[in-house]
């Protein structure tokens, strides 16, 4: 059962490679065909020392010496020329296989709902793709022709034992059968497990070492040491007790593997000294030189097989991650997409969890708004009440559990991703801003905008100032030169993208989180530029930023628990009203900690 699944496999591993696959098929029948031809000359060599020994010592009598070594250098050469084009066609098709592999990832990454991307770092995915892709790459290109090669050379070596010497034949079997008997524990489903396992082991390793190594600065400035990265010494504890277990429990197979692939001449030399004294000729010593020269080779592929195994279990795993991606269920489209009406926005009935809440309480539990075209409101609440969740459904991040979230009386899912993109623009409190241009960081909010376009977003969103101090303005190269960004001037370049891209609706999650007073100053002019005649939706912690929009949500515990404008909830003295408090406190007593 488990061989067919692994058979299944390895066909899907080769699926990839589509008519390439042949190519592959194709290395491997030359590899096979190479590993025979380049044993031939062995059969010459003792071809040879059996015609010398034959005349010694009158070597000069010798006959056919010209040919015998014409041919080993024949077959050698042939040999050596299969080999190259049997690797240059695995090589060809495991290219292919790679690209195949990475594009089928990324386009399937395209097609996933955002919210993926909040659980599945890049850094991480692209730790996958890239080591499984080469994993495999390297399987299809060297591995499988070596191991091709690896099988052929016994199945050959054990025919020509026989036709030479059926004695000595039987005695060099002994130790190969034995290797089989000691490998097959490691081909088992229970070992490539472990294998798996053990990755799993290093991953966990090597991701807590990156959180410790990007904590350092915390770490110095709170005079802590390493142990205090709990995890990170848990991590490392756990991959040394399973390797050294894993390395334990494979001592005996393992050194009874390494014993008897080089364990030939302990059997090979006393059976030779004991058949010699029974049969003393020439061809029986010119047989016992063909073996001592030649088993050897069968010790190196029997070794070579060995290390083909662990790594199909490297790349069998390597594929696991990748299918991981291409199995994570797409957004799926409307059938028949339709416009929305209007840009006004209404949550009925919304209830939403995570896949990983076990919560009893939902993340979202009957919200319902609604948000006119070209208002704008704003969620507010105590942290992790839910108005991160609330703006990210709009855009399909994720989709709503029960009930529906309308976009000018249109259900968000009955739109297709393409236009919903089209019609809202989002700034996070982390922007993403790429190692490239300012120019090219701010004209990818609008396919085609020119030149003057993005310099007039830029200037809408109040980067004047920033782009005057860069090198090479607009066309400077962010995080090169020294040009480094501090968070509100990259906010400020975030902005003038949305501002370029002139969405209906936008979505602004902490956008001035960053910013020092001077820049959220300035970011708050931008956002007047940005907001101007369209659909609004803010979150924010700092209360004075909100205070002006048509209508404030407070959200606790992912629900509405109060709503209208900003005087007439002060007035409730409910939830916000204590908030408003508080921040005014929070306000008072940063003027008098700067007057002190
Ligand atoms: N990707 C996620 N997967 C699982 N749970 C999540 C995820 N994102 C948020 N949560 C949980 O959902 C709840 C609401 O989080 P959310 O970020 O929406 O709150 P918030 O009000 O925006 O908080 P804050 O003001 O701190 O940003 C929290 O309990 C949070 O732990």
């Amino acid at each position: 059962m488990s061989e067919t699944k692994n058979k299944n496999k390895f066909i899907r591993l080769l699926s990839y490679s589509g008519n390439y696959k042949y190519l592959t098929i194709l290395g491997c029948i030359l590899s096979a065909l190479s590993a025979i031809c380049l044993l031939i000359p062995f059969i010459y060599i003792w071809e040879v020392v059996n015609a010398l020994l034959q005349v010694a010592p009158d070597f000069a009598k010798a006959q056919n010496l010209e040919s015998y070594a014409f041919s080993a250098f024949f077959y050698a050469v042939l040999g050596i020329a299969l080999n190259f084009f049997g690797l240059m066609g695995t090589h060809l098709s495991a290219f292919k296989n790679e690209k195949n592999m990475k594009d089928a990832a990324m386009n399937h990454l395209l097609t996933l709902p955002l919210g993926y991307f909040s659980t599945h770092t890049s850094g991480g995915l692209r730790k996958v793709i890239d080591f499984s892709t080469a994993k495999t790459e390297g399987f299809l290109a060297h591995n499988l022709f070596d191991l091709v090669g690896a099988i052929v050379t016994p199945i050959v070596f054990l025919i020509l034992l026989f036709s030479f010497d059926l004695i000595l034949g039987l005695v060099c079997l002994i130790p190969i059968i034995l290797c089989f008997i000691f490998m097959y524990p490691m081909f088992s489903k229970e070992s490539q497990n472990i294998m798996v396992q053990y990755q799993e082991y290093l991953e966990k390793m090597n991701g807590e070492a990156v959180e410790y190594v990007r904590g350092i600065p915390v770490t110095k400035a709170f005079q802590q040491s390493v142990y205090s990265f709990k995890n990170f010494i848990k991590a490392i504890k756990n991959y040394g007790k399973f390797s050294s277990e894993y390395s334990l429990s494979t001592q005996l197979p393992m050194t009874s593997f390494v014993v008897s692939i080089n364990g030939f001449f302990a059997l090979l030399i006393p059976a030779g000294i004991l058949l010699a004294g029974a049969v003393v000729d020439v061809k029986f010593f010119a047989n016992f030189m063909f073996y001592v020269i030649f088993t050897p080779l069968c010790a190196v592929m029997m070794n070579k097989i060995m290390t083909v195994s662990q790594d199909w279990m490297l790349a069998s795993y390597a594929l696991d991650g990748i299918e991981a991606i291409l199995n994570e269920k797409p957004l799926v489209e409307a059938a028949n997409p339709q416009k929305p009406k209007n840009h006004s926005i209404e949550f009925e009935g919304v209830f939403f969890d995570y896949e990983d809440t076990d919560s009893d309480e939902h993340i979202l539990n009957d919200v319902n708004l609604k948000i006119n075209e070209n208002d704008s409101v704003a969620l507010v609440g105590p942290s992790g009440g839910g108005k991160t969740t609330i703006a990210s459904l709009i855009p399909r991040f994720w989709d709503v559990g029960e009930g529906s979230i309308k976009i000018g009386d249109v259900d968000v899912r009955d739109i297709s991703t393409e236009e919903l993109m089209e019609n809202i623009s989002f700034v996070f409190q982390n922007t993403t801003l790429f190692k490239d241009s300012i120019y090219n960081n701010v004209a990818i909010g609008r396919k085609g905008a020119s030149r003057e376009e993005v310099r007039e977003a830029l200037s809408l969103a109040q980067c004047d100032d920033i782009i005057d101090e860069l090198p090479q303005g607009i066309d400077t190269v962010i995080g090169t030169e020294g040009t480094y960004l501090s968070g509100g001037q990259q906010q400020r370049i975030a902005l003038a993208r949305a501002i370029l891209k002139d969405a209906p609706i936008i979505i602004l999650d902490e956008a001035t989180a960053l910013a020092d007073p001077e820049n959220e100053y300035m970011i708050q002019k931008a956002i007047s530029e940005i907001t101007k005649d369209k659909t609004v939706i803010m979150i924010a912690h700092r209360l004075s930023t909100v205070k002006n929009v048509d209508k404030i949500y407070v959200i606790e515990k992912g629900r509405i628990v109060e709503e209208g404008n900003h005087d007439s909830l002060v007035e409730n003295e409910g939830l916000y009203s204590r908030m408003w408090d508080e921040f005014n406190q929070s306000i008072q007593w940063k003027v008098k900690s700067e007057v002190i």
